[in-house]
C-alpha cells in the first residue's frame, strides 16, 4: 500500500469504510486470478464492508444459461475464496443499490467504473476508478491512497454541456458516450432538465466507458459543489444519433437481446415488465439485475416471462462468456455494454432505444 501511494503521487491515507470489488468474472480473470484469489483466500481477513461486482454466470442457473462445467468450476472457486476474505454476495455493478451505500463526502475504495461515478456525482461520497487487486488490498487495511477523486481540487466541473434534446434512455447513454470520446478526463456538468436514477446510471455508465470520467454535476440534482467550467459545448442530435450508427455493426437480425447495463433498477424492471405487457418476443432476451432484488421481482417477472425473456442474477452480458453460447449478434440499450460487447467478447452490436427494440423484436400476443 505504501509502494501504491507513492506511485498515485498521494502523501497520506483515507480510512474507509468500504470497497467494492471489480474482477471478480472468471471470464475476465482467467486461471491466473482464479490461482491468486484462491493463493491469498486463507490469509487476508476483510476490516470493512467489500462488495462484489458481477461473476461470469448466475451462480444458481448456469446450467440453463449454458455455461460449461469447466467455466462454472472456475467461477465457483473465485466466488469461493472471495466470500472467506469477507467479501459480501451481492455479485452487482449497483452495490449502492444492494446494500452499500456511502455517505456524503465518505471515501471509499471501489471498482467497477460505472458504480464510482455514479456515487461521486449522485451521492457526493469520494472514490476513484480502481482495480481488483487495489480494492482487496484496501479491504484488508481499511484504507486508500488519498489522491484524485477524493481532494476537492479534483472535483470541480471543468466542461459544462448543453444537450440540444434527450428523448429517451439512450441519448443519456449517447451523451456521456460522447463526452467520455472527446473530453475523457473531464469532469462535465450535464445541463439536463431531469434524471432518472435509469438516466444518472447511464450517464455515469457511457462516460467512464468511452473516456475515463469519475464524475459530473447536474445543476439542482446532484449534490456536490458547482462552479462555472472553463469551457462551453452543445451537443446536437444529430451528435447522438451518429454516434449511435458508429457504435452498431448491424440493423435487424439479432440473436440476443440483452439489457441491464448497468444491472436493472427496481424501477427499471416494472418499467421494462409493463412495455413487455401483452407481447410476445420473437428472439431471445435477456435481463441483468442484482440477486438481492429476486424476491421482490417474483411479483412483476409473470408478464416478463410471459413475454418470453429470461431475467439472470449475478451476472451480465459483458462478463459472461456469451461469445462460447454460440451467441454473435446481440442488441442492447447501453453504450457501455455496445463497445463491450464488441471489444471484449469480439460480438456484433445493435445499439437502440428500449421501445425499439421492444417493437422490432416482439409481436402483439
Ligand atoms: C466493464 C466492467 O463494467 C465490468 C467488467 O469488469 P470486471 O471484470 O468486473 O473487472 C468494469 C468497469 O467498467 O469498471
Ligand atoms: S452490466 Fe455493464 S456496468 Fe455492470 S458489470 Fe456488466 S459491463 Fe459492467
Amino acid at each position: 500500500m505504501e509502494r501504491e501511494a507513492s506511485i498515485s503521487g498521494a502523501q497520506r491515507f483515507a480510512r474507509i469504510k468500504s470497497v467494492h470489488i471489480s474482477g471478480v468474472s472468471y471470464a475476465t480473470i482467467g486461471e491466473a486470478g482464479r490461482e491468486w484469489l484462491s493463493g491469498i483466500a486463507s490469509k487476508i481477513r476483510f476490516k470493512v464492508t467489500a462488495t462484489t461486482n458481477p461473476a461470469g454466470m448466475d451462480l444458481i442457473s448456469w446450467r440453463d444459461m449454458g455455461i460449461p462445467e469447466g467455466f462454472a468450476r472456475g467461477q465457483i472457486e473465485i466466488v469461493d475464496s472471495l466470500i472467506e476474505m469477507g467479501a459480501l454476495p451481492t455479485f452487482t455493478c449497483t452495490p449502492y443499490l444492494s446494500g452499500n451505500l456511502p455517505a456524503y463526502g465518505e471515501s471509499v475504495c471501489w471498482g467497477e467504473s460505472s458504480a464510482v461515478a455514479f456515487i461521486n456525482s449522485v451521492i457526493g461520497a469520494r472514490s476513484n476508478r480502481e482495480g481488483a487487486t487495489k480494492t482487496i488490498v484496501a479491504a484488508a487495511t481499511g484504507y486508500t491512497p488519498l489522491y484524485g477523486k477524493h481532494l476537492d481540487e479534483n472535483r470541480v466541473p471543468d466542461l459544462a454541456v448543453y444537450p440540444e434534446s434527450l428523448e429517451n434512455l439512450l441519448h443519456y447513454y449517447l451523451l456521456a458516450y460522447h463526452i467520455g470520446l472527446h473530453y475523457p478526463d473531464s469532469v462535465p456538468i450535464y445541463n439536463v432538465k431531469r434524471a432518472s436514477l435509469a438516466e444518472l446510471k447511464a450517464l455515469a455508465a457511457a462516460g467512464a466507458a468511452s473516456g475515463s470520467i469519475e464524475m459530473y454535476h447536474i445543476p439542482g440534482i446532484t449534490p456536490n459543489k458547482l462552479s462555472d467550467a472553463a469551457k462551453s459545448i452543445q451537443v446536437t442530435k444529430r451528435d447522438l444519433l451518429s454516434l449511435r450508427e458508429e457504435l452498431s455493426s448491424f440493423d435487424g437480425g439479432t440473436d440476443l437481446v440483452v439489457l441491464g447495463c448497468p444491472h436493472l433498477s427496481l424501477q427499471e424492471i416494472k418499467g421494462l415488465s409493463d412495455l413487455m405487457n401483452g407481447r410476445k418476443a420473437i428472439v431471445k432476451f435477456w435481463i441483468f439485475t442484482a440477486r438481492a432484488f429476486m424476491p421482490l421481482i417474483e411479483r412483476l417477472k409473470w408478464k416478463i416471462e410471459r413475454f418470453g425473456a429470461r431475467i439472470w442474477y449475478d451476472t451480465c452480458m459483458v462478463v459472461s462468456p456469451l461469445e462460447e453460447l454460440g451467441i454473435k449478434r446481440v442488441t442492447t440499450n447501453s453504450a457501455k455494454a455496445a463497445k463491450y460487447l464488441s471489444s471484449l467478447r469480439g460480438l456484433e452490436v445493435e445499439l437502440l432505444d428500449i421501445k425499439e427494440i421492444i417493437e422490432r423484436y416482439s409481436a402483439p400476443e
